[in-house]
């Protein structure tokens, strides 16, 4: 049986979300560790005033490919940007690439969503399930298809507390869903959408629900595997320890402790943190693919790609860790010395964002206007109470994920071994 590395070997690879956090990194690991894959086709859009070819050229200068850029100097070369904008009838790609696409890739992993916990319905309703149905549809169109791979998260059923490796029934059927929105303004469908996505905390949660049935409904035609990852974290070891570039889910709350300017939070210290390393959610990725394509499972099988049942964590230790390593690393510009409290009772907490947040910024900002510059602490602790509140559902409660399908790819007649692929 061909090992992941030999799987690779001379496939095409299709990827979307491959400008973004996880999607980079599976990019580099496919690289480095399946020199001889063929190539890479990335969805990407132009954006901020820039070209395709400019934030693909862009992103590979990025130092999270110095090691392939060292092993080899042409590796730009395997990847091979489409144009999509993925909220767009079609994916928007051209025909060309279409007839393209169907005629070489080998295997698909679909990563791009919108992962904002206050992105309006119809917005994540477009992204994380339409535009995963355009894509299956592109998928059936392709010749030489052995697996796609879909991404989605470990909270799309967090409204339950222990959740399977399976897809639960969705909250609505969501072509009837679809087809109602579209017709209904903007404002409409704000007034309804706490209705709409029941208990759940967000739009984003409810409609990675929708996307993995909507993946599911295609099992019959297409080799199917679905990831859940739960809080994706820097990397532990790939390219290198440490990498990470964005402020999502806990890490821009952990940059704000370290700026001294977070103090205070609403979490549970003996909830466990299901955090999971990016390196390690990318080694399951490409094993998942491997799997599904070599040995063709029946059904779609689920892995949740979680921390907590093999080695858990908490909140409380967390807190420890962070503020103890921010007082040894400090970091450059600190609004105050890091020193931050978690605590899980409302009102002491509030007790705490008077005292050392709104007390502090009105001060400083005070101070600044009398050197006639622009107030900007308080704005900037209003953005962060938003931010806190919306991450406040996930660090206040515990789930239980089975994980059984993650330990039968790792220990059983498989044989994956997790060399090259630690998870
Ligand atoms: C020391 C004690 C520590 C104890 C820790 C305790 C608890 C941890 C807390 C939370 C853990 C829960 C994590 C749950 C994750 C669930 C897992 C998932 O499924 S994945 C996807 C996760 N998705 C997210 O995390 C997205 C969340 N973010 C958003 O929805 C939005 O960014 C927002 C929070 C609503 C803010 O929106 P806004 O429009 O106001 O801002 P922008 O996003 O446009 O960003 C503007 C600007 O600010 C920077 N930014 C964004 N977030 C933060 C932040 N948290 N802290 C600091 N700065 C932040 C962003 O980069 C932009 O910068 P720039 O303008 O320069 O580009
Ligand atoms: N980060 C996390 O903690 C977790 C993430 N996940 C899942 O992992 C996957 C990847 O997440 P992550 O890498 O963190 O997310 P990012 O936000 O970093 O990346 C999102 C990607 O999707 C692309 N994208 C978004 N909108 C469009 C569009 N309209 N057209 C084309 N491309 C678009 C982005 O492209 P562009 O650069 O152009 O914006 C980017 O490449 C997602 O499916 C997410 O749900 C699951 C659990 C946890």
């Amino acid at each position: 049986m061909a090992s992941i590395t030999e799987y690779y070997a001379g496939k095409s690879v299709l990827i979307t979300g491959a400008t973004g956090f996880m999607g980079k990194v599976l990019v580099e690991k496919l690289l480095w560790s399946c020199p001889d894959v063929k190539a890479l086709y990335i969805l990407v859009r132009p954006k901020a005033g820039q070209s395709m070819e400019q934030r693909v050229s862009h992103m590979m200068k990025c130092k999270l490919f110095d090691r392939v850029r060292e092993a080899n100097p042409d590796f730009h070369k395997k990847i091979i940007p489409i144009s999509s904008e993925l909220t767009q009838p079609g994916l928007s790609i051209s025909p060309e690439d279409v007839e393209k696409l169907s005629a070489c890739i080998n295997i698909v992993f679909h990563c791009a969503a919108t992962i904002r916990f206050d992105e309006p319905l119809k917005h994540a309703l477009q992204l994380n399930v339409i535009a995963t149905q355009e894509l299956l549809s592109l998928a059936q169109r392709m010749h030489h298809l052995e697996a796609f791979i879909h991404i989605s998260t470990a909270y799309a059923n967090c409204n339950r507390k222990h959740i399977d490796e399976v897809i639960y029934p969705p909250p609505v059927e969501p072509k009837k869903l679809i087809e109602s929105l579209e017709w209904m303004d903007d404002g409409i469908v704000q007034d309804i959408t706490p209705r709409l996505i029941g208990d759940r905390p967000n739009t984003y949660t409810y409609t990675k629900a929708l996307a993995e049935y909507v993946v599911q409904q295609e099992q019959d035609k297409l080799n199917i595997g679905i990831i859940r990852p739960s809080i994706v974290g820097a990397s532990w070891q790939e390219p290198f320890p440490g990498w990470i570039d964005n402020f999502n889910g806990p890490s821009g709350v952990f940059i704000a402790a370290g700026k001294g300017i977070l103090r205070t939070m609403r979490a549970n210290n003996d909830a466990v943190a299901d955090l999971i390393p990016v390196d390690v959610v990318v080694n399951l990725t490409l094993a998942v693919g491997w799997y599904t394509a070599v040995h063709r499972p029946k059904t779609t099988l689920v892995y949740n790609c979680t921390s907590g049942g093999i080695n858990p964590f908490h909140w409380g230790e967390i807190e420890h860790h962070v503020i103890s390593s921010f007082k040894r690393n400090p970091l450059e510009q600190a609004f105050r010395r890091p020193n931050a409290n978690i605590t899980s009772n409302y009102l002491i907490n509030q007790y705490w964002i008077l005292v050392s947040h709104k007390f502090p910024a009105l001060i400083y900002d005070l101070f600044l206007r009398l050197c006639g510059q622009k107030p900007q602490m308080m704005r900037i602790f209003n953005r962060l109470h938003k931010a806190i509140g919306l991450l406040e559902y996930f660090s206040s409660q515990d789930w239980e994920w089975n994980s059984d399908n993650i330990s039968m790819l790792m220990t059983g007649p498989a044989g994956y071994k997790g060399a090259h692929y630690s998870i």
